[in-house]
């Protein structure tokens, strides 16, 4: 099973106990921690016994388990996901009714309603946008926000939060900690669950994860072994509270478990051209050699700090266009920046420039992307009509819908023995005359829930995930700036794109690869982010983490034109622009 991997691959993989796995970028941790999993997997003999595996997004996690399904592994023991949804579905779903908090239902609120309404207090408070106060929490649930002047405004946005049942993504890691604080009984009762627990990209854990991932592995007693994997040059997320913890430090937070420090050497991602541009991004130096097969290609590395703002998506698009023409698969062609709503509008005039190219993009969607809503998840089987390509992804769906609602306590098809094809089965039954694509899911919604004979207004959850649902999708679709189309027919086309040109922010896409990277956005200001603290260091480490997504071809991009609010011009990002290179001309 181990073939594929290298000695120091598979040394890792076989190390017994807890492990500390670091290595540079594209020499394999990914892999490995498939490997660690798929390696573990056949040694579950209680089957109520899982392994867990966090990753950064949920594009990783689906990774994970597409490489083990390569593999020829079952998957179904391994649970993977972000450690938001892990806390989601493992600690507040199945005990919130022992938090004042959550007991009367709760709906999570993503990110992009997290920023709207802090920018909508900021405005209140004469701040302006770009001002970053954090929402993260300590252990002891006060703000992280060092800033005390900003509490108030935290404050209000925590009521605002309260009143309308939500909670965001910082309130989602506080109150799953809470209730294992409280309850020690819940980790004791993981801990006898978990065989293993996978953290990918661990440099980016932050304290308050930790601290979870310790109410579990560090109980007495302990059966859960921890395989942590991750590279403290690639740690992006400093200022958002993330820490890259030593072995020694782990080992005082986890009630003193011994972990055992490995690393890997050698890259077999990137041609050394690419790896030796990005090394100029690198904090250590440490001597990267590659060892893929197109090792010594010369691929193409460019920098382009001429093009205006207004040309900019042309640009890119003629830039994905030669690629496309060249050969190179759509998926392996990949648009980044360093902040999404940069992205956003970038996946929208692409898409339009370039009408025959797929495109997998944040923000393409007109729905409410938000996948911790149950209304989100139903929609997807509605709108992925059953194919025989389909048919495993929408199965999965279907298993992970089944056990959702019956962790809210609602009962459905009882006297049908496989649930999950039940499931399916009666939606592929419902269809609705209805044009508009809100109207037509609203439509098959309530049939749904009419032949699955569960009255909806019984189950507060389901309601106001509901009104979240259709309410932030509404918004998406009145917005003039998103100019989508609202027919479910367009509504299906946007989400049968699973593959295509990826374009994303640099956060979003941690821990894959491309053949070509696109990166634009460069700019002092955007990254790193004006009052970032230690700011020059992390688009230093930002730029690495870019740089070394590419296999082949890296064009970066420094746009003109873009200014302040105060007319001041935005410039090119200190790192790149001190970087002394001999970049190729494009077609040149
Ligand atoms: N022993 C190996 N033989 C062949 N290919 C390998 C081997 N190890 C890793 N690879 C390939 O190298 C690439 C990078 O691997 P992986 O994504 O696991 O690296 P990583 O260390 O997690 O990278 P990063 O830190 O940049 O996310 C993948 O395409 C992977 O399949």
């Amino acid at each position: 099973m181990l073939e594929g991997l290298n000695e120091q691959q598979r040394n890792a993989v076989l190390t017994e106990g807890h492990v500390l796995l670091t290595a540079c970028p594209g020499s394999g941790k990914t892999r490995v921690l498939a490997f660690k999993v798929a390696y573990e997997l056949p040694k579950i003999v209680d089957s109520k016994k899982m392994i867990v595996a966090l990753t950064f997004t949920n594009r990783a996690a689906d990774e994970i388990k597409k490489r083990l399904v390569r593999m020829d592994i079952n998957p179904s023991k391994l649970w993977a996901g972000t450690i938001h949804s892990f806390c989601l579905e493992w600690i507040l779903r199945p005990y919130a009714s022992y938090l004042d908090e959550l007991k009367n239902g709760f709906v999570v609120a993503d990110e992009y309603k997290s920023e709207e309404l802090l920018s909508i207090l900021k405005e209140e408070y004469g701040l302006e946008y770009w001002v970053r106060i954090t929402t993260r929490r300590l252990t002891d649930g006060s703000f992280a926000e060092p800033e005390l002047k900003y509490h108030q405004l935290l404050t209000e946005y925590d009521d605002i939060l309260n009143e309308n049942k939500l909670i965001d993504f910082d309130l989602m890691l506080y109150n799953a900690y809470k209730l294992l604080d409280i309850l020690p009984k819940i980790g004791q009762t993981l801990n006898n669950l978990f065989h293993l627990i996978c953290v990918d990209e661990y440099q980016d854990t932050q304290e308050l994860q930790y601290a979870i991932l310790s109410k579990i592995v560090g109980v007495p007693k302990s059966k859960t072994l921890l395989f942590l994997v991750g590279d403290k040059d690639q740690a992006i997320y400093g200022s958002l509270g993330g820490v890259a913890k030593t072995a020694e430090e782990i080992k005082v937070m986890f009630g003193g478990i011994e972990i055992v420090e490995k690393e890997l050497s050698g890259n077999y991602r990137s041609t050394q051209r690419v790896i030796d541009y990005y090394r100029n991004y690198q904090t250590a130096t440490i001597d990267i050699e590659s060892l893929c097969e197109h090792a010594r290609d010369n691929g193409v590395i460019t920098f382009n700090k001429s093009v205006h703002k207004d040309d900019l998506a042309e640009h890119v698009a003629q830039i994905i266009q030669e690629n496309i023409d060249a050969g190179i698969p759509e998926r392996e062609i990949c648009v980044l920046a360093p902040q999404w709503w940069l992205v956003i509008p970038m996946g929208r005039k692409l898409k339009a420039l370039l009408p025959s190219v797929n495109f997998d993009a944040i923000g393409l969607s007109p729905l409410l992307k938000n996948k911790e809503n149950i209304w989100f998840k139903i929609s997807r089987l509605f709108l992925v009509l059953p194919s025989p390509k389909m048919y495993l992804i929408r199965s999965r769906w279907a298993i992970e819908l089944v056990d959702e609602l019956d962790g809210l306590n609602i009962q459905i098809l009882q006297n049908v023995e496989n649930k999950p094809k039940g499931f399916l089965k009666v939606i592929n039954s419902i269809s609705s005359e209805e044009n508009d694509g809100l109207k037509y899911l609203e439509d098959c919604f309530r049939i749904l829930f009419q032949k699955l004979e569960v009255e909806l207004d019984t189950y507060p959850t389901l309601r106001l995930h509901w009104e979240y649902f259709f309410e932030s999708s509404r918004k998406r679709l009145e917005n003039p700036e998103f100019d989508y189309a609202k027919d479910i027919n367009s509504f299906r086309r946007l989400f049968s794109h699973n593959s295509g040109v990826v374009v994303n922010t640099c956060h979003g896409i941690k821990g894959e690869e491309f053949h070509t990277v696109i990166a634009f956005g460069l700019l002092h200001g955007y990254i790193p982010n004006w009052n970032e603290d230690d700011a020059e260091n992390a688009s230093r480490k930002l730029l690495y983490v870019i740089c070394s997504r590419a296999k082949k071809n890296l064009h970066l991009i420094s746009e003109a034109g873009r200014t302040t609010k105060g007319r001041r011009p935005y410039l090119v990002t200190g790192y790149l622009k001190r970087t002394e290179y001999q970049y190729d001309i494009r077609g040149g």
